[in-house]
């Protein structure tokens, strides 16, 4: 998370573990659209589909961080009702991730099961947009911090997003106007726990192999564990990398949908999260994610212009409902049908 006295009470990320060195991109300077911050960050979203946002030097951004200092209490309030209590407010899969998820429902990479709690929690019921939901208490009691929470990290997601429209050469505003905290969608706020494991192996699985079917996702924790497969990468042990967690900054990920939308220009990256390296394995982890979703009233077709490939001969625009496509994603990867993997990067090609 956040700010540095979260890391200060925590075990060191150690300095021997294989890292991918993804950039650390100023808020501040994408908020004056400097344009080699720009380059860096939309380079970064199609390399490895993962940059880090440095929040320092931003009102914008150190309200943010004082926002994900909430949701970080929240975490320990919520986790510490206990399972027996948090199964009250269950998610109902497929129909609706929102809700708690006690461990062990997921099947993992290695055949075993995940090892992360998780608690979702929906934009339309904190913002009002449906009729509110009942929650855990420790929710119900922290609306408020959680809707600041939203609206903020809102605020960030759509400038970078700006920032992506100049690069992809489409109007202002385009990608923003896609997801739009104003219309029903499935955003939401997820907060994740895991407990340390002695017992097992440093490369045990918490949360399995995936990537991101949204837009895309604002991340804070301090605790490393997650992981990206770099593409071009076979998916085995020796080739997975550590992203390391950064006092300040909140790790931004593209997203499927947003794959979709570009022709696959911007990359969404199978990550996933392994107990932490070192000594930070011997502590809980904690962290949350603004995961942003397409309005329920988007498309889901390619858009048109800049440098976003055309549909080919033969190529179809995808015409199905954003919930549609959604359920029809997940349903390929539970089935197995599809494996997760890494999505988009393609080269751009000159018209
Ligand atoms: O806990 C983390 O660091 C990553 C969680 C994640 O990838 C997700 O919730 O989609
Ligand atoms: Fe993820």
């Amino acid at each position: 998370m956040p700010n540095s006295h979260y890391f200060d009470q925590n075990p060191p990320f150690p300095e021997d573990v294989p890292v991918l060195e993804i950039p650390r991109i100023s808020f501040q300077q994408l908020q004056n659209a400097n344009h080699a911050s720009s380059v860096s960050m939309f380079e970064a979203c199609r390399e490895y589909g993962f940059f880090l946002l440095d929040l320092n030097h931003s009102d914008e951004g150190a309200t943010l961080l004082q926002d994900a200092e909430k949701m970080f209490e929240l975490i320990t309030e919520t986790f510490a009702l206990g399972s027996e209590t948090l199964e009250k407010y269950a998610y109902d899969p497929p129909r609706d991730l929102t809700g708690y998820k006690a461990t062990g429902k997921l099947k993992t990479d290695d055949g075993k099961l995940d090892l992360m709690e998780m608690y979702t929690i929906n934009q339309d019921d904190i913002v009002g947009n449906r009729q509110a939901r009942k929650n855990a208490d420790s929710i119900e009691i922290r609306r408020n911090d959680i809707e600041q929470f939203m609206r903020h990290s809102h605020a960030i997601v759509a400038a970078v997003q700006s920032r992506l429209d100049e690069q992809l050469g489409i109007r202002s505003g385009t990608l923003s106007s896609l997801n739009t905290l104003e219309e029903t969608s499935d955003t939401s706020v997820r907060l994740l726990r895991s407990q340390p494991t002695p017992e097992l192996q440093d490369s045990s699985i918490t949360l399995g192999g995936h990537t991101d079917i949204g837009t895309m996702t604002l991340l804070f924790n301090v605790i490393g564990g997650l992981q990206v497969l770099p593409a071009g990468n076979e998916n085995v042990l020796g080739n997975w990398r550590y992203i390391r967690p950064r006092p300040g900054c909140a790790i931004i990920n593209v997203g499927d949908t947003t794959v979709e939308w570009t022709g696959g220009l911007l990359r969404s990256s199978l990550h996933r999260v392994i107990r932490a390296p070192g000594e930070q394995g011997t502590v809980p982890r904690q962290s949350v994610a603004y995961l942003v979703r397409p309005c329920h009233s988007a498309s889901m077709s390619r858009l048109r212009g800049g440098i976003i490939p055309p549909l080919k001969e033969g190529e179809a625009d995808e015409t199905r409902p954003v919930s549609d496509w959604a359920a029809w994603r997940s349903k390929q990867i539970i089935s197995g049908e599809l494996k997760p993997q890494t999505r988009g990067g393609n080269p751009i090609v000159q018209g």
